[in-house]
């Protein structure tokens, strides 16, 4: 099987990690494994394939994210995604909303890995791309000690030779999605030991790592790490990843560089309709930390219904005028 680098990934989520999203990210990083909103294998069966798989070459290396529990619609659906070009198939085990739970699919898998198994089985026989799971270290009273390894044997026994580990139960009853990524206590400790004790196995680290420093240093203890809130809230980090994970000597992008590239895109993209605020609400934390990150994010605030395609250009002035005041 094909073997992708792990070493940075963003990590996939709903409302957030959509085909703008990326684009906007890739910018920053060559070499980061990007992954896309969890789209369920019903969808993908039942739905506009087109809208929901579609995306722009510069994407790559991209990983589709499939929810769901019968093997044979997630292998039709790794199936369309390998069509569609996706780089890898990835597998939630770790999504804890209410919707997710009553479909059968997500964090609540944690407690059939044979049916996991099964499904990574018939999904490694229908594509040829890596398929991978994220997954969590447990659920409500399983001991993680218990069922990450037991999961992780059982799963891998099936095929798959990569987890992402988010390292923290997640409570089925009770707690919200959100609070589920926050309350439950992380346990770094419990993922270094699977690694330690499943050497053979490609083991991401993912959950509450904030930055770049703090993901390089646990790196050296894993084949990976996988940013989500930290880097879609400060996404200029990304422009970092490549020299510090991957050695590259490419001189960084500017700001205000990534904003002409992302006008461009979305001119583009507004000729066939899209909406400029879906484009624009993923950037609102470019300038995190910089000068003009309070004009940056209330120009594209208060022009999220601007339906023109030059707002990112209105944006950028706003926040050069602000700096030359400065
Ligand atoms: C808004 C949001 C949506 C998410 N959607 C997904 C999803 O579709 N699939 C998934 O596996 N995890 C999803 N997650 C969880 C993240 O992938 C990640 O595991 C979690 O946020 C912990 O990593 P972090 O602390 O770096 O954010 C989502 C998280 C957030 C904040």
């Amino acid at each position: 099987m094909p073997h992708l680098n792990h070493t940075f990934c963003v990590a996939p989520m709903m409302d957030g990690t959509d085909r703008h999203c990326r684009y906007f990210h890739r910018l920053m990083t060559r070499h980061a494994l990007l992954y896309t909103e969890m789209v369920t294998a019903e969808a993908i069966i039942h739905g506009d394939q087109d809208h929901l798989l579609g995306f722009d070459k510069a994407e790559h290396p991209v990983a589709l994210q499939l929810g769901g529990s019968d093997p044979k619609k997630m292998a039709a659906a790794a199936r369309a995604g390998e069509a569609f070009g996706y780089d890898e198939i990835n597998m939630n085990v770790g999504c804890p909303s209410d919707r997710v739970q009553s479909g059968a699919f997500g964090a609540c898998l944690m407690k059939t890995p044979d049916l996991v198994a099964e499904c990574v089985s018939a999904m490694i026989g229908a594509v040829n791309i890596p398929v991978t799971v994220k997954c969590r270290i447990g659920v409500d009273d399983q001991d993680p000690e218990e069922s990450l390894f037991q999961f992780v044997d059982r799963v891998s026994g099936a095929g798959c030779g990569t987890f992402i580990v988010h390292a923290r139960k997640a409570w089925l009853q009770g707690l919200s999605p959100k609070e589920n990524r926050t309350v439950p206590p992380l346990d770094y400790d419990l993922v270094r030991k699977l690694k330690r004790e499943r050497p053979d196995l490609e083991i991401i680290l993912n959950g509450g790592i904030e930055t770049l420093r703090d993901a390089h240093v646990l790196s050296s203890d894993f084949d990976g790490v996988m940013l989500g809130r930290a880097a879609y809230g400060a996404p200029y980090m990304l422009s970092e990843v490549d020299e510090i994970f991957f050695g590259s000597d490419r001189p960084t992008i500017s700001r205000e560089a990534i904003v002409r590239e992302m006008s461009g895109y979305l001119q583009h993209a507004f000729e066939k309709g899209v909406r400029p605020h879906s484009v624009t609400r993923h950037m609102i934390g470019l300038y995190h930390g910089a000068p003009g990150a309070r004009r940056w994010r209330r120009f594209l605030s208060e022009n999220a219904s601007a339906s023109r395609d030059d707002v990112l250009d209105l944006a950028l002035t706003e926040v050069a005028q602000h700096q030359s005041v400065a």
